[in-house]
């Protein structure tokens, strides 16, 4: 069975009277150990798909499998425990903890699981802090940093519990080209390290030619979908 698994996903809002069909039908598979880009115009429905892969929201039909179960039949409950065991994710505004450390922003995510001793926890935090390029900075507050370190917190953050996906909404939007550019290289040393899967929504041209399969988006379908060999 594949990682993730969508068949016929349709998304219907409920604008007062008027329903937005966000999306009309989307099946999609995805294998683990994917880098995966999601591109489509503004409205086309991307945030929308990643939102009901990332099991924040459900879909008003269809089926969407993850690691073999169904989303749509998991209690609230069932589903924050999925979200936080499976899956982790970065936002293009970081959504860091401003009065904590880098090294408890990490370490947070950790402790949320209760699965760890503190010595393991320690040990982990410590360790993705050196693979994303962050040693000697654990001791900073996120406003002593760059856009891009912040991000690799982000990254170190989402990973640190080795979920079995990362869901990315617009990771470099407020980076600069060149640090772009480092924030990319660092999860792709991340996926082939770790195996882990990652998806982007994304408008930047920089994201989709780093990412090994582009699928496109337009009004609520999935209209395009290439592998690219790496
Ligand atoms: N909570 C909501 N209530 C009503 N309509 C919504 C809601 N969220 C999104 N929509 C609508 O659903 C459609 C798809 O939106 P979505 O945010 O998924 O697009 P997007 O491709 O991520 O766009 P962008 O690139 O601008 O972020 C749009 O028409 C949007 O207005």
């Amino acid at each position: 069975m594949a990682l993730l698994e969508l068949k016929g996903v349709k998304k219907i809002y409920q604008q007062g009277k008027v329903e937005v069909h966000a999306l009309r039908g989307v099946d999609l598979i995805v294998e683990e150990g994917e880098f995966t880009s999601i591109a489509g115009p503004s409205g086309s429905g991307k945030t929308t798909l990643l939102n009901l892969i990332g099991c924040l929201d459900k879909p008003s039909e269809g089926e969407i499998y993850l690691d073999g179960e169904e989303i749509g039949k998991l209690s609230k409950t069932e589903l924050a425990m999925l979200r936080r065991r499976k899956l982790g994710f970065i936002f293009q505004n970081y959504n860091l903890i401003p009065v904590l450390t880098v090294y408890e922003n990490v370490e947070f995510a950790l402790r949320l699981l209760k699965e760890y001793k503190p010595k393991e926890i320690r040990e982990r935090v410590m360790e993705i802090l050196e693979g994303v390029g962050l040693g000697g900075l654990e001791h900073r507050k996120p406003n002593e940093l760059s856009g891009g370190q912040k991000q690799r917190v982000a990254i170190a953050r989402a990973l640190v519990k080795e979920p079995k996906i990362v869901l990315a909404d617009e990771p470099t939007a407020s980076l600069d080209s060149e640090t772009s550019k480092d924030v990319l290289e660092i999860m792709v040393k991340m996926n082939k390290k770790l195996g882990t899967t990652f998806i982007f929504s994304t408008h930047d041209p920089l994201v989709m030619e780093y990412a090994g399969r582009l699928l496109k988006m337009k009004d609520g379908q999935i209209i395009q979908d290439e592998r690219r060999e790496k």
